[in-house]
């Protein structure tokens, strides 16, 4: 076992090692440990210190503006540290507007400067900047944002850290947290098991491979060239550009050294890593539209990163789920920005345990609660009127009233972590992570007091049955209350893509007529075939291609093909929902392994659709790290529907606190549960 200094650090990227350079300057002893410093999207980044030409507002804005006026000092500490540069360059950044092609650029109307700066026209940005292509027709000049290059930073930081003695551990993959109670009291790794008094976050966009924070990849790639002599300004050999481009298709960041950096696709595929001829081509066209002189210079190196990208955008800074754990992540587009800031905030609470009332806007308990969520989350013990067998209340897990709903997803008793993580669906967020089915229900009294036994917050509507009056759909529009539940209107009944495309179109404006102006959710189904009711992937793709061009958040039920599921997640889609075994059979997880597979893969959440007959079987597709399940039939024609729903619930909840909690590893041998040695004889 290794023994750490007072505070160990997960990652080095910027963000680790400011904190790590911060904190020895107070006097603390640190740790820090880094599985690969050349994947950091600290190394990938294009240093752009814009938080004007970023058009960010609200705590976001104010933490950014701190950070962006701590850079002077801060670099020049680190230069004199070190005695390396850190490229820091305070240029301005020339925000610029283009003409939309086709359209006269004299009718371009402008938005008004969100920080009155000042709007050039035309020819007073073309003579700010010679060289920019026809089609800028304006744009704000932010003297006060500019640049650092982030890799100098990064180096000069880790130059920095080492020479005030931070313990460096390069090439150490941290594999979990170990936790007892609210206390980290280790952390596995690739090296060996690690202790230390506290423990600080700072892995970036991989956070939640080691705790369940919301932090999703969203992939940037770049490319550089390099200025040719020739393309010096002659008399005073300059570089043509002196300060960053920053447009709608591109931006344009010239380092001191000759080499122009430009920037940045943002995508939404996980960690699939690779420059690709789609992502260079959309920043070749937009760099070259702005600066075509730009064509000419040679390609120097092409690069690509992940950002750590949370639901609002903003860090998750300061005290974590346990005691001495803080938290440092989720910087998405603007951690080099907010790097010094974010180190002064995160040793100020380390050392002195003294927040910055800043800090509230970024705790990671705004994903817990609030805004956004539908009121009815908790499964409800079944009503008087459901006629429940007895029950052993002992043996029941306690369930909060309606007035606390979110303590509901923690059993009383437990001392584990809630569930920091809502499941957030296409930016709506629920607490509940069982979607249900209105079909099959004996009649509609069942079904509402099914539902809200379930707790489930998403139910879905077969467009075409209630639109045709089919049997048991009649008035089922009407029949749920959609001010509390939310409607996920499904093309049940499409046999081909054009079809389901047709039915998805009618199902938003079902939506709209009931209430729900702003959904724009489809549960597409393409079922071609009768008899196991198995959807049609080609079908699927092609109609979830278009819909997710029409604006539809599109939830594609498929069968579980790990890679249908990725090309389905490329296309755009909200969710991927695989089955368990065929609509209605009641047979359960009959293909674990490849769901298993989609889970591991998945960027977006993973719904368990299909086949559920049993609670054991939701919470066993929960276990797996499932982020929702679709359940019908087995809760509409049970014995007691009301009580499924409510039994349903509890394990979808249960299955969700075991996946998180993290089981133990299945052994051969049995290791008994007191220990062998010192034991009395005789
Ligand atoms: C293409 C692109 C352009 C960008 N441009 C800008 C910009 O112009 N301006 C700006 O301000 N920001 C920009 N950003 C965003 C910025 O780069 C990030 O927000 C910032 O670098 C995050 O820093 P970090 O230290 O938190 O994470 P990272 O720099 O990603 O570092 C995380 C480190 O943690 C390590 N790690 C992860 N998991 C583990 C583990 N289990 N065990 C051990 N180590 C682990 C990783 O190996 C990595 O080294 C850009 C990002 C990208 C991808
Ligand atoms: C209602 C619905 O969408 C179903 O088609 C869904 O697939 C659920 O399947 P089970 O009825 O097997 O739960």
């Amino acid at each position: 076992m290794n023994s750490a200094s007072d505070v160990l650090i997960i990652g080095g990227g910027a963000v680790g090692l400011a904190i790590a350079v911060e904190l020895r300057l107070r006097g603390v002893s640190v740790t820090l440990l880094s599985r690969d410093f050349k994947q950091a999207a600290s190394h990938a980044a294009a240093g752009m210190l814009a938080p004007y030409a970023e058009h960010l507002d609200g705590p976001m804005l104010d933490l950014c503006l701190q950070s962006r006026a701590l850079y002077p000092d801060w670099t020049q500490k680190l230069e004199d540290l070190t005695g390396q540069s850190t490229g820091y360059w305070p240029c301005g950044i020339l925000s610029l507007e283009l003409a939309i092609e086709g359209s006269s650029p004299r009718q371009r109307a402008h938005l008004p400067s969100p920080h009155s700066s000042p709007y050039l026209d035309t020819a007073a940005i073309h003579l700010a900047q010679p060289g920019l292509g026809d089609r800028v027709v304006g744009g704000w000049w932010y003297a006060e944002d500019g640049q650092v290059d982030n890799r100098a930073l990064t180096l000069t930081l880790r130059l920095a850290a080492e020479s005030l003695g931070v313990e460096m551990h390069e090439g150490v993959e941290v594999l979990g947290l170990e936790q007892r109670r609210e206390q980290v009291v280790g952390v596995q790794t690739s090296a060996g098991l690690w202790r230390s008094p506290h423990y600080i976050l700072a892995t970036g966009a991989w956070s939640r491979a080691l705790l369940p924070v919301p932090v999703q990849p969203r992939k940037g790639q770049m490319f550089s060239v390099t200025v040719p002599s020739g393309a010096m300004a002659s008399a005073t050999a300059e570089l043509p550009l002196q300060q960053v481009l920053y447009a709608p298709g591109a931006y344009i960041v010239p380092r001191r050294d000759g080499r122009i950096v430009v920037g940045a696709t943002s995508e939404p595929v996980g960690f699939m890593p690779g420059n690709t001829p789609a992502g260079l081509n959309e920043l070749l066209a937009g760099a070259i539209a702005v600066y075509p002189a730009l064509q000419h210079f040679p390609i120097q190196e092409t690069w690509w990163g992940f950002r750590p990208a949370t639901p609002d955008e903003m860090p998750i800074l300061g005290p974590g789920p346990c005691d001495n754990l803080t938290l440092a992540v989720g910087h998405y587009r603007n951690g080099i920005l907010l790097t010094p800031m974010t180190a002064r905030l995160i040793a100020d609470w380390v050392c002195h345990q003294q927040a910055d009332p800043l800090l509230a806007a970024f705790s990671w308990q705004r994903f817990q609660a609030g805004a956004g969520l539908l009121p009815a989350p908790v499964p409800q013990p079944p009503s008087s009127q459901a006629s429940p067998p007895p029950l052993n209340s002992a043996a029941m897990i306690q369930t909060a009233t309606p007035a606390d709903p979110i303590s509901a997803e923690v059993p009383i008793a437990s001392t584990s972590t809630p569930d920091p993580k809502l499941l957030i669906i296409a930016g709506r967020k629920f607490r509940s992570r069982l979607m249900t089915g209105t079909g099959k229900y004996a009649n509609f009294d069942l079904m509402r007091r099914s539902i809200a036994a379930s707790g489930s917050e998403i139910v879905t509507v077969a467009v075409r049955r209630v639109q045709t009056n089919a049997p048991g759909h009649e008035g089922l529009g009407e029949a749920l209350d959609w001010k509390t539940l939310w409607m996920l209107p499904n093309t049940a009944g499409c046999k081909t893509a054009e079809e389901a495309i047709r039915v998805a179109r009618l199902g938003r404006e079902m939506a709209k007529l009931l209430g729900q102006e702003d959904n724009n959710f489809v549960k597409l189904e393409v079922i071609p075939d009768a008899k196991y009711l198995l959807p049609d992937p080609i079908g699927t793709l092609q109609a979830a291609e278009q819909l997710v061009k029409e604006g539809f958040a599109v939830l594609p039920y498929i069968n579980a093909d790990p890679l249908l599921a990725k090309r389905l997640e490329e296309a755009g889609c909200a969710t991927v929902m695989p089955l368990g075994s065929p609509i209605g059979s009641g047979q359960g997880i009959r293909n674990a392994a490849n769901i298993q597979i989609i889970i591991e893969n998945a960027s977006v959440p993973v719904v368990v659709d299909a086949g559920i007959g049993a609670p054991s079987e939701a919470a066993q597709a929960m276990e797996m790290g499932a982020d929702a399940l679709l359940i019908n039939t087995a809760i509409a024609q049970a014995q007691d529907p009301v009580l499924m729903g409510h039994a349903m619930g509890l394990a979808t909840q249960a299955g969700r606190l075991a996946y998180l909690s993290g089981r133990i590893p299945v052994k051969s041998y049995a290791s008994a549960s007191s220990p062998l040695t010192g034991t009395v004889t005789g």
